[in-house]
């Protein structure tokens, strides 16, 4: 083949840390490249692919995004990611460029790897792996577990599972990074920032790039042509789990959960907003995002929560004959009592 390989970029980065913040701005300011946006989702509500198919971006038409919805990206990768990857470049216009967007709950290297696969590695290669932190949560010590005394409450009761998968995953994310980007420093003052910083080094061997942002605004220019070729060096990137059990044993998905809620309108947001926010205090629901039907609005209500900061804004107008409904999915630990939290939700309407 002499076409010259089409150069991939992986993003990726835990629930909530602002991925598809980044990608939507880079889509407006990519300066004409073609960009083929494929997304990976957890949970079956395409909530990040709504919300970059609405930001009408020229060079990355609806078609150009594609949503992979099947799951966590490292077990499908052959029954999904590679079948999308050959049908996107058996296309005729070929993309310049190929973001792909990972699920905030996936670890990238299964999907770096997968780069080495024959068909797709005479054709793709990535560019860089760049990972999306928030800033703030690490600030808050969200992902600062202290090991001594988890160590020594160990020690104590050999019951106690000692991994928090939150925390090896946010590691593992960090060591597949060719780029750092640490985002939404507006939220953190600049001790914070130090901290957070320490934070990162401090759980990455390798010695990546680290930048800061607010609500993903880098230039394209320095996300995009980083030129690594990461594929041949992921050998170098081992997750924990790959470090654990060499031999490949496949993980445990059961950790997180997602499901999906669906509701009338809502005719008092602010305060459906106040009440959602005990409810996500109550079950440690890690995630929530969706749209909300408001009463007698014309405009689509969006609403982000990460942990207990919730952001919503109306994104758009109801499209003429679609069905206007409240939508929404959590994501929290295995754990969460999903029957609980879809009750609570459901009674902020009735009554
Ligand atoms: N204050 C602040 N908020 C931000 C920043 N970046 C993103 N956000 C908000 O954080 C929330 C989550 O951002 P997303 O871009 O959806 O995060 P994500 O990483 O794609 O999330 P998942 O797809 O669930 O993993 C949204 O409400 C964003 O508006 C930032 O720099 N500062």
């Amino acid at each position: 083949m002499n076409q010259q390989k089409i150069p991939a970029t992986v993003i990726t980065g835990f629930l909530g840390a602002g991925k598809t913040t980044m990608i939507r701005n880079l889509l407006t300011n990519a300066g004409g490249k073609k960009i083929a946006l494929i997304i990976n989702e957890f949970g079956d509500l395409g909530v990040d692919g709504e919300v970059l198919k609405g930001c009408g971006a020229e060079n990355c038409s609806e078609d150009d995004i594609i949503e992979l919805t099947n799951g966590c990206i490292c077990c499908t990768v052959a029954d999904d990611f590679i079948p999308t990857m050959t049908k996107l470049l058996e296309r005729e216009q070929r993309p310049d460029h190929i973001v792909i967007e990972t699920s905030g709950l996936a670890l990238p290297q299964p999907l770096v790897a997968a780069f080495n696969w024959p068909d797709i590695r005479t054709q793709v290669t990535v560019d860089g792996v760049i990972t999306v932190v928030d800033s703030a949560a690490v600030a808050a010590g969200r992902f600062a577990d202290d090991h001594d005394a988890v160590e020594a409450a160990r020690s104590e009761d050999d019951s106690l599972d000692h991994e928090s998968p939150i925390e090896e995953l946010f590691e593992d994310q960090l060591t597949c990074a060719d780029l750092i980007v640490l985002n939404k420093t507006d939220l953190i003052d600049g001790d914070g920032l130090g901290r957070v910083k320490s934070e990162v080094a401090s759980r990455v061997a390798r010695k990546p790039v680290m930048i800061e942002a607010m609500n993903g605004e880098v230039p394209a220019g320095v996300l995009l042509g980083l030129g690594i070729g990461t594929e041949d060096d992921i050998a170098n990137r081992k997750s924990h789990h790959e470090l654990e059990h060499e031999e490949g044993t496949p993980h445990d998905h059961d950790e997180f959960d997602s499901f999906v809620v669906e509701l009338g309108a809502v005719s008092d947001p602010t305060g459906f907003v106040e009440k959602l926010k005990d409810i996500i205090a109550e079950h440690d629901v890690l995630r929530l995002k969706g749209f909300i039907d408001v009463s007698n609005k014309p405009m689509r209500l969006q609403l982000q929560a990460v942990g207990s900061r919730i952001d919503q804004y109306f994104d758009r107008a109801w499209a003429a004959g679609e069905a206007r409904r409240t939508r929404l999915v959590v994501i929290g630990l295995h754990e969460m009592n999903q029957d609980a939290v879809r009750k609570a939700i459901e009674a902020l309407i009735q009554g």
